[in-house]
């Protein structure tokens, strides 16, 4: 492979999938190569993380991904059925006190399929999940600074168009577009992996203009053609819609108590390449890799072309992940300083997006005043 070549390329017209090919699979110095091309394509020298609280609004979800803790079942006497709302609020004020502003309300897909959740939904007062979270949002912009930013799985086009007057922001990881994962360990009993709803969904999302987070899960059996692929559908519907704010690569951890607990976690070496391509394909958007999932090696990730930490909570735990904390904050500002770069608090939204294309006038004006408390 003549990597000179693909790296002029990437100047020029741009790198197709059999590029991506390539470069996930580099070795030796070709691997410093890529890094260091994809470093120097970082637009500023400024590393963000975004204040947050973890809401898990329910932990029931109609999939049964094989790498998930974070689903439960209904019969669970510790499953979260429905959180309630004046406990939110509750605990979102506290936040605000340790500087929190961004609401993270991450659930399981289409809860209210499940007959335990509907009758809760109905003992609120609810019809469906998506009416209780609309309700939810609300209450949080009417009675807190937090700005939402809801992360629940696929919906429908009516139900974004809903959501995006409460939200900021909005996201949904891809995890990967192969279909043939649908038949493997990681998505066999997860009918709402299916990339074609998930890269509708996404589309749908461009069309409303909802500012969007997505990205992709390595590690779970794929192949780096499908890696491939997966990026460059992601970029297909960013060169149309130019909703995607930031592109979070994750990597799988091992959870015991799943299906997936024996399986093997990605290699560094593979995080390295697929940050690094991950920032060629992509470089006027963050490429967001969380820390605490890489909480010996995350400093790796800003030398490719790293530049989001992602949320990160000073009260809640990452329940997709409850076994990796978070480091401090200050810890993240000193390692991030040691690297040479900038430790900077943004918002769920980013900057570009903060106008009236994106945001209704009440969404616009919480979103402003929230970003003059940045410091
Ligand atoms: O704490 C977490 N936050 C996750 N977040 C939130 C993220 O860390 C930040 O809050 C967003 O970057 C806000 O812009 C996600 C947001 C999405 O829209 C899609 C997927 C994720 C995944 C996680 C996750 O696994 N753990
Ligand atoms: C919220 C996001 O968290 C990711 N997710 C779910 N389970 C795991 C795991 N075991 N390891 C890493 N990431 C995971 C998925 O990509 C999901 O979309
Ligand atoms: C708790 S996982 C994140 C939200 C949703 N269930 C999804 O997998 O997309
Ligand atoms: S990862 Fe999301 S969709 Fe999959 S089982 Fe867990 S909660 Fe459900």
């Amino acid at each position: 492979m003549n990597q000179t070549y693909i790296f002029e390329k990437t100047n020029k017209r741009g790198l197709n999938e059999d590029d991506v090919v390539n470069l996930l699979n580099s070795k030796r110095e070709e691997v410093n190569q890529l890094m260091e091309i994809a470093n120097h394509k970082r637009e500023s020298n400024i590393i963000t993380y975004s204040k947050n609280m973890f809401i898990p609004v329910t932990e029931i979800c109609r999939n049964a991904c094989g790498y998930c803790i974070f689903k439960k079942s209904p019969a669970n006497p510790d499953a979260i059925i429905l959180k309630d709302k004046k406990d939110i609020i509750v605990k979102l004020k506290e936040s605000e006190k340790y500087g929190c502003k961004e609401a993270l309300l991450t659930f399981g897909e289409e809860a209210d399929s499940d007959k335990v959740v509907q009758k809760e939904l109905k003992k609120k007062g609810y019809v469906s999940i998506v009416e209780y979270v609309y309700d939810i949002c609300e209450n949080i912009l009417n009675e807190t600074e937090l700005l939402p930013h809801t992360n629940g799985g696929v919906f429908e086009y009516e139900d974004l168009k809903a959501l995006h007057e409460v939200n900021v922001s909005m996201g949904m990881m891809i995890e990967n577009s192969s279909e043939r994962l649908m038949h493997t360990i990681a998505h066999e009993n997860s009918p709402g992996k299916d990339p074609g709803l998930r890269l509708e969904a996404i589309a749908n999302a461009g069309k409303l203009k909802i500012p969007y987070t997505t990205g992709i899960l390595i590690g779970i059996g794929e192949t780096k053609e499908e890696i491939a692929k997966s990026l460059m559908d992601i970029q297909k519907l960013q060169n149309k819609y130019g909703h995607i704010q930031e592109l979070i690569v994750q990597n799988f951890r091992s959870k015991k108590g799943t299906p997936m607990e024996n399986y093997p976690e990605p290699s560094l070496l593979d995080m390295i390449r697929t940050v690094s391509v991950s920032k060629l394909l992509f470089n006027d958007l963050s490429i967001q890799v969380p820390p605490n999932l890489n909480y010996e090696t995350n400093q790796v990730f800003l030398l490719c072309g790293g530049d989001d930490w992602g949320g990160i909570s000073p009260l809640t735990k990452d329940y997709v992940n409850p076994e990796a904390s978070w480091p401090q904050i200050k810890q993240l500002k000193l390692l991030t300083n040691e690297c040479g770069y900038e430790f900077k608090e943004r918002l769920a939204i980013y900057d570009k997006y903060i106008n009236s294309n994106y945001l209704n006038d009440n969404l616009l004006n919480k979103t402003l005043k929230m970003r003059n408390k940045l410091r």
